[in-house]
């Protein structure tokens, strides 16, 4: 089984690159399937396990994509199938985004319920809300949804219980196809959904709002594929400021957005970290002693979810005690024993975690349950003292390009050994030159 191994106490120096966003360009690529003619041609594409798994999704569908240097370029002219194999639904609930564009586009989807996953139970019924008020006809049978709308899709005034990020993505992209005006309330307002609205509008649709709670999407007949290019990951260059705070590291994260990162950055700066975001990116300073916060996720403009266990890590070495409320999924605690295994002291009561600061973190083998607590873990692992050995590298590997060569170029003592699962994956992926380039990447 692959490793990622740390040998903490190295203070971190340099520049960091920061890739494209995996949940910006999981939609945009699902958004693809809406255009009738014409190439789309998306750059800044990250090559992460996910995104090869929505390209099997796209091409399962009919979809021809090609995939070389962070650029994917796809033309769904023929959608050939309209049911999405369950193994890629099962692999990534993301591949569920696929669901409003071929609704829009052929008027009929069969996909699988993506269930849950370790963070939550994830359910969807806000997805099949919007579809419903649209005028789709839904079956549900055996975990498998049915959905069709032969007279096509008309457009709806849609308010969202919760402000989910996937509702708000799926049923912006159907809208952009129906017939007539869509409205989305209390619509999710992270940056992807911008990021999506913009591609969209790119290939003809009209979409407004997009950013703010309510969202108005005025379907029109036709859609063209466009050229975009995908907004860096907030999520991942959030990781890497932790990971230069966590070691009262001097780093520069090339390509984050600050106004992407506010929350974050906030925290960090009550922390006592001096964050200076410049056009190109964002320099992150810390000194050897920070002070405890509390942190609260909430959707954004909120402190995100996807940052709360790599923020928990950095609690965790600062003065005080913190408070950490994870307010977005139930069960977003799974790394806190693995932290505890390297010597933390953290206590979780519900959906509350108290966290004893002023830890002398030691190394230890942790397993990632998922794919932010992977992060986490590695950036504990670079505080520590000794060796942490992490497993469970799947979970890393959807979301971070090369984490241990990039930690390694700001001079982290980190090293991946490989396993039966690269090597696996070299043998069935050899035609594929840039899924070869990854798979050495990772073995690198
Ligand atoms: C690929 C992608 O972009 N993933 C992100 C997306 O996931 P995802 O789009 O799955 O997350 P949602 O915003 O939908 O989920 C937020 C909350 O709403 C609940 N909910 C959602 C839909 C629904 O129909 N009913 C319902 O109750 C969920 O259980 C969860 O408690 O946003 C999450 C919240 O920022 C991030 O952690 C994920 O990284
Ligand atoms: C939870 C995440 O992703 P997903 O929604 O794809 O599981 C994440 O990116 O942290």
């Amino acid at each position: 089984m692959a490793k990622i191994i740390v040998r903490g106490g190295q203070r971190l120096m340099g520049s960091v690159r920061v890739h494209g966003a995996k949940n910006a360009v999981l939609p945009i690529l699902a958004a693809s399937l809406l255009a009738t003619e014409g190439k789309s041609v998306i750059t800044d594409v990250p090559v992460l396990d996910d995104v090869m798994t929505i390209r099997e999704v796209l091409n399962a569908l009919g979809a021809d994509t090609h995939f070389n240097q962070e650029t994917m370029t796809i033309s769904a002219a023929h959608i050939t199938s309209t049911e999405a194999p369950y193994e890629l639904i099962r692999k990534m609930r993301a591949s569920f985004l696929v669901m409003g564009p071929l609704l829009a586009r052929v008027g009929r989807v069969k996909i699988s319920l993506p269930g849950g996953c370790a963070i939550g139970s994830r359910p969807i019924e806000q997805h099949l809300k919007g579809f419903e008020a649209m005028g789709a006809t839904i079956h549900l049978d055996q975990g498998a949804i049915e959905a069709v709308c032969p007279q096509g899709l008309k457009g709806a005034k849609i308010y969202l219980d919760v402000a989910s990020v996937g509702a708000t993505e799926n049923i912006m992209m159907a809208a952009a196809l129906a017939n007539g005006t869509t409205i989305i309330e209390n619509a999710a307002r992270e940056p992807e959904i911008v990021d999506l609205a913009n591609y969209i509008n790119a290939m003809g649709g009209k979409v407004r709002g997009a950013g703010t709670g309510i969202i108005r999407i005025e379907g029109v007949q036709t859609l063209h594929g466009a050229q975009h290019g995908v907004i860096p990951d907030r999520i991942e260059a959030g990781t890497y400021m932790i990971a230069a705070a966590i070691t009262g590291g001097d780093v520069f994260v090339e390509g984050a957005i600050a106004d992407h990162l506010a929350p974050v950055i906030s925290k960090l700066e009550e922390m006592g970290v001096m964050i200076t975001p410049h056009d190109q990116g964002i320099h992150v300073k810390a000194p050897k002693r920070l002070k405890a916060v509390d942190v609260k996720t909430l959707p954004h403009p909120g402190f995100p979810t996807d940052m709360q266990s790599q923020m928990m890590a950095l609690l965790l070495i600062s003065e005080g005690t913190s408070i950490v409320t994870e307010t977005v999924f139930e069960n977003r605690f799974m790394h806190v024993e693995e932290f505890n295994k390297m010597s933390a002291n953290i206590k979780v009561d519900g959906r509350t975690a108290v966290v004893t600061g002023n830890t002398l973190l030691k190394g230890a083998k942790v397993t990632a349950s998922d794919l932010r607590a992977g992060a986490a873990l590695i950036c504990a692992g670079l505080a520590a003292e000794g060796e942490t050995i992490v497993d469970g590298l799947h979970h890393i590997d959807r979301g971070y390009v090369d984490i241990t060569g990039k930690l390694a170029s700001l001079g982290a003592d980190i090293r991946r050994i490989t396993g039966e699962r690269e090597e696996a994956a070299k043998i069935k992926l050899k035609q594929e030159p840039m899924v070869l380039a990854r798979v050495q990447e990772l073995m690198a």
